[in-house]
């Protein structure tokens, strides 16, 4: 295990989360028929036991020359919690995560999401982030729709069944603030400048931006929310829930 998983995994202790199992890990890089680089993530239990050796799968669109879908269409979506949740425990975990109270969260998809762009200095540290973030959705059985271009990563929480912003979404979302700290996030100064960014990623989404010259380190997040979207909607359908 790599020194920067156990730092992690002190640090999602002391936020009172369970900790990370330990896994070994392999990935593929693979090129789709489309052109469309993917990289496959595998990882596994270390345990040595010959049946019980669960494995999953990610998968993570490294790039992209257009998007085609937008990600929220108001500009200040009210929370639309999901059927079931606990509407004032819900508020009272969400405040923090938003911009608009300091945090770097904003509500999207009409108030059933939350999203935030990550940036990290290298492709390396972005993907170890993820990695990190996957075995937390591995723990809770909840996945995220996200985007990776070089350095940065978009991420949104949405829960697809029941549909709305769950207590997962929210619990998961500061578990990425966490984790993101420990990885060396790229700090974006001042919830003016965080919201500005999001405001971008929003609006390009919108625009479908080439993508062409934006891994130079410059608006390459512009881009991600459409990203996400199209991850989305071809994951087909993820969240309806197994027949026994
Ligand atoms: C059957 C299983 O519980 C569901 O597929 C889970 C898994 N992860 C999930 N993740 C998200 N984001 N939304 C869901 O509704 C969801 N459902």
């Amino acid at each position: 295990m790599s020194p920067s998983l156990v730092l992690r995994t002190s640090r999602l202790a002391s936020i009172g989360l369970q900790q990370t199992p330990r896994f070994s890990w392999t990935s593929i890089i693979r090129i789709s028929p489309n052109s469309l680089p993917t990289r496959t993530l595998r990882h596994q239990s270390a345990s040595s036991h010959p049946i019980i050796r669960p494995t999953i799968g990610i998968t993570v669109m490294m790039s992209s020359s257009s998007s085609s879908s937008s990600s929220s269409s108001s500009s200040n979506p009210q929370p639309r919690f999901s059927p079931g949740s606990d509407p004032a425990a819900m508020e009272a975990a969400l405040a923090p995560l938003l911009t608009s109270n300091g945090g770097q969260w904003v509500l999207g998809a009409d108030g059933e999401a939350l999203e935030r762009t990550f940036k990290f200095k290298t492709f390396a540290k972005t993907w170890d982030f993820m990695t990190a973030v996957s075995l937390q959705c591995k723990l809770k059985n909840h996945h995220p729709e996200w985007s990776n271009v070089f350095n940065t990563t978009f991420i949104r929480w949405t829960t697809h069944q029941p549909k709305g912003l769950s207590a997962k979404d929210v619990e998961l979302a500061a578990v990425c603030d966490a984790l993101a700290r420990d990885f060396g996030e790229v700090v974006v100064e001042g919830v003016a400048a965080v919201e500005k960014e999001q405001a971008q990623a929003r609006q390009s989404a919108d625009h479908q931006p080439s993508s062409q010259g934006q891994a130079q380190g410059g608006s390459q997040a512009c881009d991600m929310s459409g990203l996400a979207g199209r991850a989305a909607s071809s994951a087909g359908d993820c969240c309806v829930p197994r027949k026994k």
